[in-house]
């Protein structure tokens, strides 16, 4: 059974364009990731499974229902993360859980207390005491306390730093393994890597690639500046997958699509004063691979 079905969905802000013509499923007990640089439409269809804003055209059911007239029994299984989380300041962390939990039909405070374990949240601080990190912790519990069917995560990992990230995520395999269906959004291709099963490439307001994990994983990218007294571009010329040259002088900047082993080997015999290997951006990968594809 699918767990989402999006059929023909489009929303307009007036004349601006959200989405298009988005159509997606998503399997019940799958980690779907949804891809897209700002702006792309992400938090538009979000929202619009959520009922915070009603679809222009088409429609979206969760759980086989309709997601405007049925919206208020489909909120009971869901988890939703927003990308920005706010609080009323003066609250203590356990005030505002159980004042959320209260939504619920179920009583919600064994998993508040192993999440908030889990991830090291003191349920005693005020809420304008916590650091953003913190806040974003808060905003997790929230989403999970009445252990939903479907988690539905905007952007999830800004402001967590590396190792409460790698938790996240073992959390979010965790609750994946115990049947739950999540929904990942996200502009960050390695993390999406990481976690999904599938992945949806939205860009424009409109999904421009389906694709399998598998499939993905093939699909490396990474960001080469090396500062040399040699002349590169004969050896850099040999290598498929480069692209986005750039030299100036010493230094060479060019994004790489592909296996690392090729050209760590053919860099072996250069001498090399400086090397960084990043991750792109999702705009970057975009700009110089997805485009060519169209
Ligand atoms: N309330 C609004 N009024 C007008 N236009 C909007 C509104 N919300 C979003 N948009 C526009 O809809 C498009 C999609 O935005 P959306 O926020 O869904 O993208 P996103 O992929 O979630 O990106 P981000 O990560 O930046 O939030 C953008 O062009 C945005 O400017």
């Amino acid at each position: 059974m699918n767990t989402i079905e999006i059929s023909n969905l489009s929303k307009f802000y007036g004349k601006s364009r959200g989405v298009e013509n988005i159509d997606l499923e998503v399997r019940e007990g799958e980690i779907f990731g949804f891809i897209g640089p700002n702006g792309a439409g992400k938090s538009t269809t979000i929202r619009t499974m959520l009922n915070l804003i009603a679809p222009t055209k088409g429609e979206v059911r969760i759980f086989g229902m309709d997601s405007v007239k049925e919206a208020d029994k489909i909120a009971q299984h869901i988890g939703y993360l927003p990308s920005e989380v706010f609080y009323y300041d003066d609250m203590k962390v356990k005030d505002l859980l159980n004042y959320s939990a209260s939504f619920y039909k179920k009583d919600c405070s064994r998993k508040i207390r192993e999440l908030s374990d889990l991830l090291e949240l003191d349920l005693n601080r005020k809420i304008e005491d916590l650091s953003y990190g913190n806040r974003k912790k808060v905003g997790i519990v929230q989403g999970l306390l009445h252990d939903p069917k479907l988690i539905i995560l905007d952007e999830p990992t800004s402001g967590l730093d590396p190792l409460m990230q790698q938790k996240f995520f073992q959390l979010l395999l965790d609750e994946n393994q115990n049947g739950k269906t999540i929904f990942f959004s996200s502009h960050i291709l390695s993390e999406v890597q990481k976690l999904c099963h599938r992945v949806a490439i939205i860009k424009e307001g409109e999904i421009i690639k389906l694709q399998d994990m598998a499939t993905l994983k093939e699909e490396t990218y990474k960001r080469f500046t090396i500062d040399t007294g040699h002349n590169l571009s004969d050896v850099l010329s040999q290598i498929p997958g480069i692209s986005d040259l750039y030299v100036s002088e010493h230094l060479y900047r060019f994004i790489y699509k592909g296996d690392l082993n090729p050209i760590t080997g053919l860099l072996a015999g250069v001498d090399i004063r400086d090397i960084l290997i990043e991750e792109p951006t999702l705009e970057e990968i975009f700009l110089h691979y997805y485009e060519r594809e169209e």
